[in-house]
């Protein structure tokens, strides 16, 4: 038997506390800077409730987690052509980033390789850029935040939290033999950089899954099954959202 934790938390802008802030002003473009208190404001000084967003336009966003292999990817593909979402795979974006030859690429490509986390502020840039780019108010967001420090930062600098959370559930021996056989020619998915990854999602992923478990927003799925077993679990999921979802 399968069991989605079924709760779901209102969207709420959170702000941001002097002593944590770790938002780099660099990621916020002109006219607006960061007051005294982290947030937001135009040049004149006027308190900008954006980050992203204008309130009509904050999009439905679901931050989709899990361990390697756990089905993520495969699953997020499958949301967004049954539920018109836009998918944006945060390994993904990292990865066109080193094809690219750009400034990080080198720096994304020696932290992919090692399975540590790449800095916030790079990997926000990137999903930004797409989201600012694609014309749809929903989006999952695959593979981010992978640490605290991701989530706060993305929080503060877009303003928002996601609506839900999905978090794929699975045993780490199966999650081995997937990523083991996934043959995408990736450099992490080698025994070494896997058990790296492994250790890096329990010490600084699930802080993030039981912040939004508190926050009520995790929908845990047991990611044991066939790919379309695991889909029933998440087609419930997002029928229950329905009416959140504009
Ligand atoms: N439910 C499943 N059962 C067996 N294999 C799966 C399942 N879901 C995904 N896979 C396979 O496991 C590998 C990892 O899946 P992927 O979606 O890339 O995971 P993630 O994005 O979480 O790392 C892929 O080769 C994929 O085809
Ligand atoms: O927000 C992110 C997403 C990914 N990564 C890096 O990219 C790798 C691959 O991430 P991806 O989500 O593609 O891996 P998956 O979990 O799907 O196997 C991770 O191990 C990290 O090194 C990162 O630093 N920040
Ligand atoms: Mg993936």
């Amino acid at each position: 038997m399968w069991r989605i934790w079924r709760r779901v938390g209102s969207l709420s802008p959170l702000f941001s506390s002097p002593k944590s802030s770790i938002l780099r002003q660099d990621l916020i473009q002109a006219p607006y800077r960061l007051n005294f208190l982290g947030i937001l404001s135009t040049e004149n000084g006027t308190p900008a409730t954006i980050g992203f967003f204008s309130k009509e336009k904050t999009p439905f966003i679901a931050f989709v987690l899990g361990g390697p292999g756990s089905g993520k990817g495969t699953q997020c593909a499958k949301i967004a052509e049954a539920f018109g979402f836009t998918h944006l795979s945060a390994g993904d974006l990292l990865r066109k980033e080193i094809s690219s030859n750009s400034e990080n690429g080198a720096m994304i490509l020696a932290t992919i390789t090692e399975g540590k986390i790449v800095p916030s502020g790079v990997t926000i840039k990137l999903i930004r850029r797409e989201m600012e780019s694609i014309e749809n108010n929903k989006f999952l967001i695959d593979g981010f935040p992978r640490s605290e420090e991701n989530r706060i930062a993305f929080e503060r600098i877009t303003g928002v939290e996601p609506n839900i959370v999905l978090f794929f559930d699975c045993p780490e021996d199966e999650m081995v033999k997937r990523v083991l056989g996934r043959k995408q020619g990736r450099v992490d998915d080698n025994i070494d950089t896997i058990k790296k990854r492994l250790k890096v999602f329990a010490a600084l992923n699930l802080p993030v899954i039981n912040h939004y478990t508190r926050r009520g927003k995790v929908y845990k799925i047991n990611a044991v099954g066939t790919i379309d077993e695991v889909f029933e679990k998440v087609r419930q999921v997002f029928d229950d959202c329905k009416q959140m979802i504009k």
